[in-house]
């Protein structure tokens, strides 16, 4: 459960009053997430999400984040819509965080996935890769390669507990790994996404309701993106690789932005890398996270076995 901080029901409502989406009806933290404090709270005007930033968000990146979802959204990607004070200001502060309301969607995510679901994955992340262009600011991903190693070092040895030899193998494969990655002008870049696991995307009657959870969202290689999906969707029971589940997405993601054959060749690096990120950042996560946080730790390992897989594959 990710309630890093309790909000006092006369706080909130103090808060809303600055607002003009009604009164307060009620409100709950949501369990699910890892990152950020998430409350839902109904209004005498509907349903809406408040977000206490809380971890790797950045304050002075937030208005990139809000901008980039005013900006899918305004081009017709189903995204939550950051909503304004009396003052026009989407950003504000509460309980000593940054803080946003935005509108919340309808849908559920998957917790059954099939190929069906792959397909429509795809092509929605496509759309998203389309819809961003024209947003013209750029936000570096602070979780690209370069900051693989940086957070290796920073879990120390600790990933030998959980699977002896786990530092030295990540090491050598993170060596391989960054001798490979592509240039910054070898593929096609854009706005993406960045962590677009079945949790972050909402289905009603088997299509995509909505997309949410931008705050890893960056500039970078779109088919990193695709790698990232490659590695969240394509695995039964975290463990086992469904092929048919990679070809749906990449079907999916072809029928709306055909992929050029640079980026089809860099897939496979492209997917260790994802494996290797996420690997990371659940370690780190693993270590550090405080004993009293209401979350939900992630298996670091499911990664492992990702990254593995994916290193003894020529092709995707
Ligand atoms: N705009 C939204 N509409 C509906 N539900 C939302 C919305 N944003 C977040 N949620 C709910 O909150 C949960 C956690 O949100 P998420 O953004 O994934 O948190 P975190 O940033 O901590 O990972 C989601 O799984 C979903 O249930
Ligand atoms: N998707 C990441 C963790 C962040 O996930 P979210 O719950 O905030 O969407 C992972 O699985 O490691």
């Amino acid at each position: 459960m990710a309630v890093y901080t309790e909000l006092a029901a006369e706080t909130l409502e103090a808060f809303l009053g600055t607002y003009e989406i009604g009164t307060l009806v009620s409100f709950h933290g949501i369990a699910e997430g890892v990152e950020n404090s998430n409350f839902l709270l109904r209004t005498t005007e509907g349903d809406f999400i408040l977000t206490l930033f809380e971890r790797r968000v950045k304050a002075d990146e937030l208005p990139w984040f809000l901008g980039l979802m005013q900006y899918l959204s305004g081009r017709g990607l189903n995204c939550p819509l950051p909503v304004s004070d009396r003052d026009g200001k989407a950003l504000r502060s509460l309980a000593g965080r940054p803080a946003a309301i935005t509108t919340f969607l309808p849908g559920v995510s998957a917790t059954q996935l099939d190929a069906g679901l792959c397909l429509e994955l795809g092509k929605v992340l496509a759309q998203l890769h389309l819809a961003g262009e024209g947003y013209e600011a750029v936000r570096p991903n602070a979780l690209s390669s370069s900051a693989w190693g940086p957070l290796l070092d920073s879990c120390g040895e600790s990933g030998d507990a959980l699977a002896p030899g786990l530092t030295a193998e990540v090491r050598t494969a993170l060596q391989k790994i960054e001798a490979a990655w592509p240039a910054t002008a070898d593929l096609p870049r854009g706005q993406i996404h960045a962590d677009l696991f079945p949790d972050n995307v909402f289905f009603q009657n088997g299509q995509v309701s909505g997309l949410i959870d931008f705050y890893f969202a960056c500039t970078d290689f779109l088919a990193y993106d695709l790698a990232i999906c490659l590695n969240a969707w394509c695995f039964r029971d975290e463990k086992t690789f469904e092929p048919s589940f990679a070809a749906a997405i990449l079907q999916g993601y072809e029928s709306v932005r055909p992929l050029s054959q640079a980026e089809k060749s860099a897939l496979s690096v492209l997917c260790q890398g994802a494996a290797i990120r996420f690997l990371l950042t659940r370690l780190y996560d693993w270590i550090n996270t405080p004993a009293n946080a209401l979350v939900t730790r992630k298996d670091p390992l499911a990664y492992l076995l990702r990254l593995r897989h994916f290193a003894s594959m020529k092709h995707v």
